[in-house]
């Protein structure tokens, strides 16, 4: 996941590949709480593992229920439809699908057991109603006060007598959501009788209530529809697991690889996304639709489809978007590479999501230059005459980040030059999808020029490494170590007994060094040898062999392969120089002899060598004598380089630099 402040998307041209969707988040909160409320227990499989199911796992287990893992799935012990522990408090986030459900299924066994529940999120949960819900439980005897605002969560739920009655009428034009609670929860009254749920006004969202009904039957109830306004829930109805069930993947995520494989895979290679397909029980599948009629291509199996571009540009649309509320945001992105206005009809429930999404989408689509005119329940866009470069606020909504990543393509929309697209607050997308952006990366390409590098050149034990992985931290982008390819070309090479001045052996050595990088550390040839690498031997050795023209002709390939999206920070003596001369910014980093003698002093002593400080200081200025005249690259700023000289400046204060130069190239 990108936890950083931003993510800056470069241009991007191309999609190809296959993607695995995480499950989805409608059935997995579903799946989890019919679950908990039936007797014995049930084996979830590709379960969606994201903030919105946390919530509800955490405030099952709060609840008494006991959720573990089991080999790759989740094993839930249900509680029956009785209560295990009697008062909580729980914390829900920003988890639609976790509040309504538990609030209606908690006041219901608070009512008939005895309990007090206080149920609560994130602010934007406290500005979401539930006022419909808290109404038709108050008509069978719930007993539910608000905590805060009239009508919004947090709510406590405590006491009560619920009784089976006059049919329970809930509004259904605010939300699906209460209508699904009421579904979900009202077999725990079932055995005092016959359940009958009105729905008042025109019921939005039909497809999410499908999916409860779907999903009621696989766990033994069955419900009676009349329409969309009358519900039956039998007598006796009892919730009964099936034993394993298996969550497909998210149709509402598949939209945006679905958006992507219209926008930028050739037939020759579709877009392949694996998880949901034809046989899907949820309804934003119907994105398939919707984005067929703006020209994409599509092949569905079972649970799989494969999505390339049509029609070029895509064509207009104008289309009732409320079976597809979630999924139809991408929409509205696509509707950037239409070719005339883009409306997207009957989406007031927009205005009451994660954020007023009408409202944001239309501020952030204006920001791109695109032109947008919006109601209380539409939405309209035309295309931008003029690609502006933009700073996408993301309001904490999961979908705004996701569907605004889909922007960087505007090269494919003629935009001259391509601008870059920058995501703020990227990590929102842990709601449904946590791993959103590298599994977009993993399926896009670009001309790898347009991907940014920053190139942190310098002496022997400037700080290059500590500055380098601080600015990659920030930016959320790669880090080359190069030094580190030349250490374990040395340590290889020492190993393998060359000598130090066989240029063609170490050459060939260096070509096929078995090296790979990971969170911990380097890797040689399966051993772990972040450590080893470090010891001023291996390092004394890098400095020789890598004066040879042929190891580091040899190493330059795999140097440049480090160049991936989105964006790469390189540390090393000719980053600037010779491997990435088009890099926007580059850093020659300094330190004074003394200073970086000193550093070194300390680091090795800290890691219980022992250490002269008179001599290091020697060695420090002959490697120096030696990496400045070698022929080959030899250590000297890029004429471009801002020069940074970090003897007085903490770690802190030279990566804000180097940010703050950045933030200078940026076009935000
Ligand atoms: O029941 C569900 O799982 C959902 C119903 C929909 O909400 P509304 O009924 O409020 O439109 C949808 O937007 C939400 O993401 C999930
Ligand atoms: C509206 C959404 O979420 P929630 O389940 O919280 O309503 C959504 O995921 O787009």
């Amino acid at each position: 996941m990108y936890a950083t402040e931003f993510l800056d998307l470069p241009p991007l041209r191309a999609a190809a590949g296959t993607v695995r969707l995480p499950g989805s988040k409608s059935i997995s909160n579903r799946v989890l709480l019919l679950a908990a409320l039936s007797d014995g227990a049930t084996l979830i499989h590709d379960l969606l593992d994201s903030d919105d199911t946390r919530v509800m796992i955490t405030a099952l287990k709060q609840l008494g229920c006991a959720v573990e893992p089991q080999g790759e799935a989740l094993r839930v012990t249900g509680l029956g439809g009785r209560l295990a522990v009697r008062e909580a408090q729980l914390f829900l986030g920003n988890a639609g699908t976790a509040m309504r459900p538990l609030a209606a299924s908690l006041a219901l066994l608070a009512g008939l057991h005895g309990g007090r529940f206080e149920l609560g999120g994130v602010p934007r949960m406290h500005e979401r109603p539930i006022g419909d819900l808290v109404d038709a439980l108050r008509q069978i005897g719930c007993q539910i006060d608000y905590l805060g605002n009239e009508g919004y969560p947090p709510l406590r739920l405590a006491g009560g007598q619920p009784r089976v009655g006059a049919p329970i009428r809930v509004r259904g034009d605010v939300s699906s959501q209460f209508l699904t609670a009421l579904l979900l929860a009202l077999p725990l009254l079932s055995h005092q009788g016959e359940l009958v749920i009105e729905v008042e006004g025109e019921l939005i969202s039909k497809p999410y209530v499908e999916i409860t009904l779907n999903l009621l039957r696989r766990f033994g109830v069955e419900v009676a529809r009349d329409g969309w306004s009358r519900f039956t829930i039998p007598a006796h109805s009892r919730y009964r697991s099936p034993g394993d069930i298996h969550v497909e993947g998210d149709a509402s995520s598949a939209s945006y690889f679905i958006a992507l494989g219209a926008l930028a895979a050739d037939a020759a290679a579709p877009l392949r996304i694996e998880g949901v397909g034809a046989d899907s029980i949820q309804g934003d599948i119907r994105f398939v639709e919707a984005a067929e009629a703006m020209g994409a291509q599509v092949r569905q199996g079972p649970n799989w489809l494969e999505v390339w571009r049509g029609a070029w540009p895509l064509k207009a649309l104008d289309l009732d978007c409320n079976h597809i509320p979630d999924a139809a945001m991408t929409l509205a992105v696509m509707a950037l590479y239409a070719s005339g206005p883009t409306r997207l009809r009957n989406i007031a429930s927009w205005r009451v999501k994660e954020t007023d999404r009408i409202t944001a989408m239309a501020t952030e689509l204006r920001k791109l230059g695109a032109g947008v005119s919006e109601g209380p329940d539409f939405i309209e866009v035309t295309p931008p005459a003029a690609w502006q470069p933009a700073a996408i606020r993301t309001y904490d909504d999961h979908r705004i980040a996701m569907c605004f990543s889909l922007a960087a393509f505007n090269g494919l929309a003629g935009a001259r030059p391509p601008v870059p697209v920058r995501i703020l607050d990227p990590k929102c997308v842990a709601k449904t999808f946590p791993d959103y952006f590298e599994t977009l990366f993993g399926v896009v390409t670009t001309d790898p020029a347009d991907i940014p590098v920053i190139t942190i050149d310098g002496p022997t034990a400037s700080g290059k490494g500590t500055l380098a992985s601080g600015v990659a931290q920030k930016l959320g982008y790669h880090l080359l170590d190069s030094g580190a390819l030349y250490r374990a070309t040395a340590l290889a090479a020492q190993r393998a007994g060359i000598p130090a001045d066989d240029e063609a052996r170490l050459a060939a050595l260096a070509a096929a060094l078995p090296l790979h990088f990971d969170e911990q550390g380097v890797w040689l040839d399966g051993e772990n040898v972040t450590d080893a690498l470090r010891r001023e031997e291996v390092g004394a050795l890098a400095s020789q062999i890598s004066a040879h023209p042929a190891v580091r002709c040899a190493l330059t390939g795999l140097q440049l392969a480090f160049r991936r999206l989105p964006g790469l920070v390189a540390d090393g003596r000719d980053m600037g120089t010779v491997i990435f001369p088009d890099a926007p910014l580059k850093v020659f980093l300094t330190a004074s002899a003394a200073t970086r003698a000193e550093r070194r002093h300390k680091q090795l002593i800290s890691k219980g060598f022992s250490a002269n400080i008179d001599d290091l200081l020697q060695d420090l200025e002959a490697r120096d004598a030696r990496d400045r005249s070698r022929s080959t690259a030899p250590l000297k700023p890029a004429e471009d380089a801002m020069s940074l000289d970090n003897s007085a400046l903490s770690i802190e204060a030279s990566v804000q630099q180097v940010l703050d130069w950045w933030q200078q190239r940026r076009p935000f």
